[in-house]
């Protein structure tokens, strides 16, 4: 079980001032299930992520794993550990193929497991497998390749920050399936996934709500509803534009 603890976090704003992203937040995330994490842009969604992480050092509060405490440490400390965390932009590695992600995420996959993960997230393995990662791919490419290398990873913290950015519709299906038979009663893993995805929520045994730093509810996607309806109205209709400026253009 992993358990956040009166979790606190400040950073400084663009004018120097401290700002207080997360404020006090207790959460526990049991095994054997599919969390979402959403709410507003700025709520402190990915913030939150980070603390988990070990990107961010938390100003006040612990985090405990399996009920060690581990909020002192680092990033690599916590991935051995077996939490692992898909970016919600993904960054580039220039230098290194697909296949050589992959294997860092998982040193014994194999070329058969390398192109069924790809095929999870929408890649034909024959194009993808010897590509470069900095050469040439879509910023949806780079996302689908995150998101595949956390597959592989087979963490027990799984975070999937928005999954839905930049991949299509079939894609999200397809890896809300996978998740469900990889996470949903598997007595060693859970899925938090950060989401305004309307076909994602459903699937999550819980969904929590995060807006201002703060918990505002939790429950599930029936329950939590009423709170959440205007946020991905509004991500639906930023959407639509989207769609229609490109169209148009
Ligand atoms: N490194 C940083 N330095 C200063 N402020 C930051 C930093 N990272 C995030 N923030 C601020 O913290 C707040 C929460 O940001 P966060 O990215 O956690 O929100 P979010 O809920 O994930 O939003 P979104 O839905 O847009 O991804 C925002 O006001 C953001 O501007």
């Amino acid at each position: 079980m992993l358990k956040l603890e009166n979790l606190s976090l400040q950073l400084v704003d663009d004018n120097g001032d401290d700002k207080e992203i997360i404020k006090g937040v207790n959460i526990e995330f049991q095994k054997g299930k599919v969390y979402a994490i959403t709410g507003p842009n700025g709520g402190g969604k990915t913030s939150l992520a980070k603390l988990i992480m070990g990107i961010y050092k938390q100003n006040n509060g612990k985090i405990y794993l399996d009920g060690n405490d581990i909020s002192n440490l680092n990033v690599s400390e916590r991935a051995d550990l077996g939490i692992a965390y898909a970016f919600q932009q993904p960054p580039r590695f220039k230098g290194l193929g697909i296949q050589d992600i992959l294997k860092i995420a998982s040193p014994n996959i194999d070329t058969v497991q390398t192109r069924i993960r790809l095929r999870d997230v929408g890649l034909c393995p024959e194009e993808f497998l010897e590509r470069d990662l900095g050469a040439g791919l879509s910023g949806g490419e780079i996302k689908r390749i995150e998101i595949a290398q956390i597959l592989a990873r087979d963490a027990k913290i799984s975070i999937f920050d928005e999954p839905e950015a930049g991949v299509d519709l079939w894609t999200i299906r397809k890896l809300i399936e996978i998740i469900v038979n990889e996470y949903k009663g598997n007595p060693e893993k859970t899925a938090i996934i950060i989401t305004h995805n309307q076909n994602v929520l459903p699937i999550c045994d819980e969904i929590i709500v995060v807006d201002e730093g703060i918990i505002k509810g939790k429950g599930n996607s029936e329950e939590i509803w009423p709170l959440i309806k205007d946020d991905i109205e509004c991500k639906m209709i930023e959407q639509c534009r989207g769609e229609m400026i490109h169209e148009i253009k």
